[in-house]
Order: C-alpha cells, then structure tokens, then sequence
C-alpha cells in the first residue's frame, strides 16, 4: 500500500464520525475527506495475476487440480435413507427463524452482547480501521435486496446501488453471491465492482474502473487483463446434467424451483408447502446418490449443490484480498456483509486473520463467526448498505 493511500484511509476514517454503519454514511465521510479524490494504491491492478506491479506480490493460487478434491463419503444409497432425509428436514426446518427462536442456546440477549450491533459499535469499528486500507465485501440476496418469493424478482433499490456505487469510488468492493455471476451482475448493474459468483466459484474484476483508480499499471502488451478465476470450471458438463435431472424430478411438487447458478444449482423450498418438504428432499437425494462429487449445503429456504472442491465465499476473499495485493498484509481491513450460512466461510476467514470484522444480517440469533450484527431493518434505514425491508 502506498503512503498516500493510508493517509487517505486515515482521513477518511477518521471522517467516519457519524453513528450508523452503512454504506451511505461511509460514503458520504470518505468523500467528505479533504483528501479526495484519492490515488489509490496499485492493489487493484487485474493483472496482478499475471504481472506483479504493486508492492505486494502476486496471488499464489493452487493449480487447479490440486483444489479438486474426490469426496470420501460413502455413496448416499448406502446411507440410512430414513434418517438422511430426517436430517435434512430438521435442517430445512431450522431455516424458519421460530425453529430458531425456539433454541435456548441462542438467546437473543446474550447474542447480541457476543454480536453487539454493528450501529452502536460504529466508532470503534472505524478506530480499528484507521491508517488501513478498507475493502468492501457484500453479499447479495437478503444482503443488498430484500428476500423475496421469486429468485428472479430480487431487485435491489435503486438508492442501494447509488450507495454501493459510491462506496466503490473509495474502496475496492466486491460482490459474493451464490447466484450466477452473470445474474448477480444483471441485478446489481456496476461494471466498477469485482463479483465472485457461484458461492465464489466464479470471480471477475471490474470491467470498468472508477476515475480515480485508473492509474493500474499495464501489462507486457499494454492492455489491463481481467480477472477471472473459475476453480469449478470441470464440473460445468455435471452441473448442467444435474440441473436437467433436478427440474424433471421436482416438476411435480409444486412451489420447487430449481436455479441454474452456473457452478452450483440451488433448488429453492420457499414456495413449496412445508408438508411436501420430505419429498423434495428425497428427490434431490436420488438424483444426488448418482454424483458424489457433488455435495448439498443450505441457505434459507434452499438446498444449495455444489462441487466437492475445497473453495468457497472464504476462499474467495481470500483470494480477492491476495489479488488486490494484500495476501500479507498488515493494514488491509476487510469488511464483509452477509446474511447467510454460506456467508460463514467468509465471516470465519476475517476472524482467523485477525482483521477487519464480519457483519451478520439478521432478525433473529444465529450461531455465527461474525463479530457484529445488524438485526433490525429500522438500523440500517437510511441509505443503508443493507436492504430496509428484510423479510423471511
Ligand atoms: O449468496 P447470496 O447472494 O445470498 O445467494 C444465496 C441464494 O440467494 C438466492 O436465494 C435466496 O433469495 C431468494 C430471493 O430473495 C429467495 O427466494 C430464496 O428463498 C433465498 O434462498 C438465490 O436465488 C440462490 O440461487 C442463492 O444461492
């Protein structure tokens, strides 16, 4: 990171006095900075994949092979089938917040005193931050826009964008999401962002940069490359056969939706009456029995299919952080928003390193690696970086 980039940092942190932690009041405190507009560091060089230019050195990915992994479990059919499926019923139940209210380990007051509200604890938050470099990491479904019915219907406002938008003219942000990065894309619209989709099995840079950090360093032939990282790209024929079998399958339960998210499939239960939950699950089992390279995880109200590799939303900020230059760095302050179980990876890898901090959306306690909470939609209201109506 260069010098002039900390003490814009430090600036702008300290520009961040306001109460209310959001992407509007960050904005507003960056860009109120006397400072601006900034010279960015040379972190957000796309071709840091190719040609090291910054101070810091270049990602150091696995080869791809070497991230592959072949799954050790036992197929499913030899599995107790009957208490599989109770398995993952109780789990599909547990998605309901009064499953979840109805926990004594997560009571709510003592929840939010080990995940205190990210609005009160918005002065320390950005003590800690000061003389570091902040890079934005958002989530997107029940994150950015609200929970909605229809996956295709996940609008995100118009004033959520202006507020993503701006962010992004001081901070690197990325989006993270489990849906297709192409979709993810069409409903954010920001060609300035990177977006890792497919739970992070996907991940492109900014296909436009904002003005101010239009100083990256060129390549041998002049030009910026792209990055794009696809980790799970072997497994596209088995997606896209699974996604087949799958909306074949659950064509008679009604209310199942099955989503194509390029490197992963999410077969959504939302809509489908919860009497029917057993049998939805025990179609995705059968097709799955087939593929054991391919393993189920779940978000809320959704059966989440993905590749048995050992990457994830983790491993993708891990790998964006090491892209933009900050793999061992000490003054990078990462900040991750999200909602979601999926989310955990991320939340469990800023915890590990020590820095920035997680940021859990949610109405009701959960079991999670993030340090902060934001609980209420009313907290987060105006200009807020996450959605004012947050339904389940
Ligand atoms: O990582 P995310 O960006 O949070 O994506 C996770 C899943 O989000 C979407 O499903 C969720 O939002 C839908 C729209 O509000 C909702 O109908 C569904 O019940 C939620 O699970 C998306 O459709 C999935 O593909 C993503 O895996």
């Amino acid at each position: 990171m260069t010098k002039q980039s900390v003490m814009v940092s430090e600036a702008a942190n300290a520009a961040l006095t306001k109460p209310g932690l959001n992407i509007a009041t960050l904005s507003v405190a960056v860009s109120n900075s006397s400072l601006f507009p900034y010279t960015p560091p040379s972190y957000a060089t796309p071709q840091a994949f190719t040609t090291p230019s910054s101070a810091y050195p270049p990602p150091q990915m696995p080869p791809a092979a070497s991230i592959i992994t072949i799954s050790r479990r036992k197929p499913l059919q030899k599995l107790d089938t009957t208490s599989r499926i109770n398995g993952w019923i109780d789990s599909m139940k547990a998605s309901s917040p009064t499953h979840i209210k109805s926990s004594p380990s997560l009571d709510p007051s003592s929840w939010t005193v080990h995940h205190p509200s990210a609005l009160s604890m918005f002065e320390q938050m950005m003590n800690a931050s000061k003389e570091k470099q902040i890079v934005m990491f958002l989530d997107y479904d029940g994150t950015l826009s609200p929970i909605v019915d229809d996956p295709d219907r996940a609008y995100m406002s118009d004033s959520m964008r202006s507020a993503v938008r701006a962010v992004a003219r001081y901070f690197p942000t990325a989006i993270v999401s489990g849906r297709c990065r192409d979709k993810v894309y069409r409903f954010v619209r920001l060609a300035e962002l990177y977006y890792a989709g497919s739970h992070g099995m996907d991940i492109k840079g900014p296909a436009r940069r904002p003005r101010s950090q239009r100083n990256w360093a060129l390549d041998k032939t002049g030009k910026n490359k792209a990055v794009l990282f696809q980790p799970a790209s072997e497994f596209l024929p088995m997606i896209d056969v699974v996604y087949k079998a799958l909306v074949e399958t659950t064509k008679g339960i009604p209310g199942a939706k099955v989503e194509n998210n390029k490197f992963c499939l999410s077969v959504h239960f939302r809509c489908v009456d919860e009497k029917r939950w057993s049998t939805l699950a025990e179609e995705v089992r059968t097709v799955l029995r087939e593929y054991p390279k391919l393993r189920l995880t779940q978000g809320r109200k959704v059966l989440e299919i993905r590749p048995t590799i050992k990457w994830d939303k983790g491993k993708a900020l891990e790998f964006l952080l090491e892209s933009l230059g900050f793999a061992n760095c000490e003054d990078v302050f990462p900040v991750y928003i999200g909602d979601d179980r999926t989310d955990e990876d991320a939340f469990k890898v800023l915890r590990d390193r020590g820095q920035g901090f997680g940021i859990l959306v949610s109405k009701i306690p959960k079991d999670t690696n993030a340090t902060y909470s934001l609980q209420e939609p009313s907290e987060a209201r105006t200009g807020a970086p996450v959605p004012t109506l947050y339904t389940f």
